[in-house]
């Protein structure tokens, strides 16, 4: 026999701790986590909205396959140059070249966000941030690179971490850089009648 999820079951489908984080934030405790595993290289002349905004629904679609009746959210950070999407820095080298082209400049983070509703409808957003860092001198990228934060991380920075001393400016949703735009993920819930289980009345015996 198999047992009917709660309607207010909410699955988060990424393998990111900042992510989970940040809904708790909110309080919102998803009641599992299943990251998606999947390709995320750009699709050729793929913009950086398009592509946040393909693998947030990729990576929602995968996971609601295996949670039929349940709310699943899932996520895509993509930090870009112009047009130019930059790497989730996995080497010192690949940090140090990210680093060299935000130096000084204004980048732009996508934040791609989907959300599968129990009946199968999709909902999505793409939240844009404008993020401005200051020129960068040889040591202070150093400096950087030898904290090893970068690793994993789109673009090669934290803003949560020590990157907040390099960067001189935001503008737009905070969260949205470090991975998830609580204000619009808080709307695209609310506006889909899910209520976090810690708000729920308690059910009357
Ligand atoms: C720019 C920036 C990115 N990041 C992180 C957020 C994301 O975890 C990561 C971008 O990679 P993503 O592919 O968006 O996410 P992920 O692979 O970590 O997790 P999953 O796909 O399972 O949800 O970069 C920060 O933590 N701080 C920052 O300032």
């Amino acid at each position: 026999m198999t047992v009917a999820p709660a309607p207010n079951t909410l699955v988060l489908a990424s393998a990111s701790p900042r992510r989970l984080d940040l809904l708790r934030q909110i309080g919102i405790d998803p009641a599992s986590i299943d990251p998606a595993d999947l390709d995320e290289t750009p699709l050729r002349d793929e913009l950086p909205a398009r592509h946040a905004a393909r693998l947030a629904a990729e990576k929602a679609a995968l996971v609601a396959a295996r949670h039929a009746g349940s709310h699943v959210l899932a996520a895509d950070t993509v930090v870009a140059c112009g047009r130019r999407i930059l790497p989730k820095a996995e080497t010192e080298q690949q940090a140090r070249a990210c680093l060299k082209l935000l130096s000084g400049r204004r980048h732009r983070v996508f934040g791609g966000v989907a959300l599968v509703l129990p009946d199968g409808r999709t909902l999505d957003r793409v939240v844009q941030t404008a993020v401005t860092f200051k020129v960068l001198s040889h040591e202070e990228t150093e400096d950087y690179i030898a904290s090893n934060e970068w690793h994993g991380k789109a673009g090669g920075y934290a803003i949560q971490g020590r990157a907040a001393a390099l960067i001189r400016w935001i503008g737009g949703s905070y969260s949205n850089v470090v991975g998830l735009p609580l204000f619009e993920v808080s709307n695209m819930l609310r506006g889909v009648g899910f209520v976090p289980a810690a708000a729920q009345s308690p059910t009357l015996s």
